[in-house]
């Protein structure tokens, strides 16, 4: 068992390591968007969730296991781009 968590350990710290490279881009694309309302695109939200729906069958995992991760992984990184756009913009957060 232990051997197993400490690989479980070592993936999990790869993976934040490349959800932070995630957001890194995230927060590339708050400050390329010029309007607010762009922050959110359900056209690409759902070519997101197409790709990784496919990835994971290509992975040989459940689509339905990823979709749930991956639709709450998009909702906060469109909450931070967000918050982002609107420190940008000088946009003060409402209560
Ligand atoms: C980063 C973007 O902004 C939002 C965040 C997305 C994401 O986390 O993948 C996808 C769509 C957008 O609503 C984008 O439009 O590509």
């Amino acid at each position: 068992m232990t051997e197993v968590r400490a690989e479980i350990d070592a993936l999990d710290r790869a993976i934040v390591a490349l959800l932070a490279d995630r957001l890194h881009f995230i927060g590339e694309a708050a400050r390329i968007k010029p309007q607010r309302a762009m922050v959110r695109d359900e056209a690409r939200i759902e070519d997101v969730i197409a790709k990784v729906r496919a990835a994971a069958t290509t992975s040989g995992i459940e689509p339905d296991f990823i979709e749930p991760l991956y639709r709450d992984l998009v909702e906060r990184s469109i909450a931070h781009e967000l918050a982002l756009f609107d420190q940008r913009h000088g946009i003060k957060p409402s209560r």
